[in-house]
């Protein structure tokens, strides 16, 4: 039997609350091939406003229900999620179409109890949408973790780092939808005829604002099957990533390596950029995900990478002093990526920030030793933490007197709302620069 797009987004909601599934991996598992762009759409307005509004949705169930929030059934909770989600966001969804799909959807998973208790309070919330929808909060802290639904650690963690001005202005953007970014595969064609193209298509195209191989994709529905994506004249990267490449700006004929390389979005950006000349080592930790670099490299016409799986922690003897540049895209707390992966928000614990700085310090300390003198590191994150980021790197540069900061003025074009491009390092903020939250640094191994 053919699935309501509501049930479809049910069952996704539920693979990722209660079976600890990633976003993106339970959405392409559980939508049907054959839904119009319009349907899958649907869908995933459903799914990523959830996720986006969870804490919210849960402080306006707590503020309706006569039973606590850990007392509802799991299922009927995300029904009830659903319900709110479309009467309170969804203005274009009738209030009785919320509340009838809701009570449908109840009626399947539930039993009489629940389907009255569903319909109930759906009801009830539309009826009085304003006074559920005002959060009482006892602090700062509280307000901005109801009202734009991140948890209460990574706020405090936010205000204390940034402020309160600047972290509600951060957790507001964090819930909008992000432009997709393309990046121009400069091999095979160039940034004016593949943007041509894509308008020629349909595609409402734009520039970016600071990386110069990137566009803007404003409406970018199946973009991935033109015939110029299979093509491989261009590859899905946000422009804050495509930033590693062109800070880096190694030259044909060198002697890369990246030490954490999968799915190889900044590895196929350095072949291009050395112009498919020279050597890659891109290496990862899991077998499974050099396919994909391998994949990318394919469809980009590349062929100096060469995948090997290797774990950055581990000292590799042969590298030794082998490498012109170094890439560390090192594993990261993710927290730059919200408005991509809301899950982030669900899943990540506060105390995985300490192990992922260890993780992140025991790699880089290890694999500086690959780099030769005079050679460059690219140290990355798409996190805006601190402690992954500036923190960990003055460490570093503290205990290894011969690495220093690398200038990158003349790297970026426009410096707009940048201003540390001197001292060698960005700390990019989806609220600022319109990227993910990313964070570059740019070091010399002087001896
Ligand atoms: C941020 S992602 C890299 C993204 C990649 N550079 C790109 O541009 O497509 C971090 C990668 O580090 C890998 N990784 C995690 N722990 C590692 C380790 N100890 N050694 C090597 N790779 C590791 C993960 O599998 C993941 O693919």
């Amino acid at each position: 039997m053919e699935l309501s797009g509501r049930e479809m987004a049910l069952n996704i909601l539920n693979d990722i609350f209660n079976n600890g599934a990633f976003s993106n991996i339970a959405i392409n598992s559980n939508l049907d091939e054959g839904l119009s762009n319009k349907e899958e759409g649907f869908v995933r307005e459903i799914v990523y406003g959830v996720l986006e509004n969870n804490i919210y949705l849960d402080y306006i169930i707590s503020k309706a229900s006569k039973i606590k929030l850990k007392k509802i059934h799991p299922i009927i909770l995300i029904i009830l999620k659903i319900g709110i989600y479309q009467i309170i966001f969804m203005d274009r969804i009738p209030i009785s179409a919320a509340v009838n799909e809701s009570v449908n959807l109840a009626k399947k998973h539930g039993h009489k109890g629940t389907i009255g208790f569903v319909n109930g309070m759906l009801r009830n919330i539309s009826r009085n949408k304003d006074e559920f929808m005002k959060v009482e909060a006892k602090d700062k802290i509280d307000y901005i973790s109801i009202k734009y639904s991140h948890p209460k650690w990574m706020v405090k963690r936010w205000i204390k780092e940034f402020g309160e001005e600047f972290t509600e202005k951060l957790c507001k953007e964090n819930n909008k939808s992000p432009q997709l970014n393309i990046r121009v595969n400069t091999l095979k064609t160039s940034k004016k005829k593949l943007k041509e193209k894509l308008m020629d298509y349909g595609f409402t195209v734009k520039d970016t604002k600071y990386a110069n191989d990137s566009l803007i994709v404003e409406n970018p529905i199946r973009i991935t099957e033109t015939s110029e994506f299979k093509m491989g004249h261009f590859i899905i990267q946000d422009e804050s990533s495509t930033l590693v490449g062109q800070i880096m700006d190694p030259k044909p004929g060198s002697t890369i390596i990246d030490c954490c390389s999968a799915p190889g979005g900044k590895a196929t950006h350095l072949a291009q950029i050395m112009n498919n000349e020279g050597r890659i080592l891109s290496q990862d930790i899991y077998e499974h995900k050099l396919k994909l670099i391998e994949e990318n490299a394919k469809r980009l016409g590349i062929n100096i990478i060469e995948t090997s799986i290797l774990d950055g922690t581990k000292r590799d003897d042969s590298l030794v002093n082998l490498a012109d540049y170094l890439l560390l895209d090192a594993p990261c707390s993710g927290l730059g990526l919200i408005r991509r992966k809301p899950d982030i928000k669900i899943n990540r614990k506060e105390e995985d920030i300490a192990e992922l700085v260890e993780l992140q310090y025991t790699i880089l300390n290890n694999v500086k030793d690959y780099l030769k003198i005079g050679g460059i590191l690219i140290y990355s994150t798409c996190t805006i933490e601190k402690d992954e980021n500036i923190n960990m790197i003055n460490k570093f540069l503290e205990e290894n007197k011969s690495f220093k900061l690398v200038n990158i003025e003349d790297k970026i074009h426009n410096s707009q709302n940048i201003d540390t491009l001197k001292h060698g390092y960005i700390q990019l903020f989806p609220h600022i620069h319109n990227t993910d939250g990313f964070y570059i640094v740019k070091i010399i191994k002087e001896r």
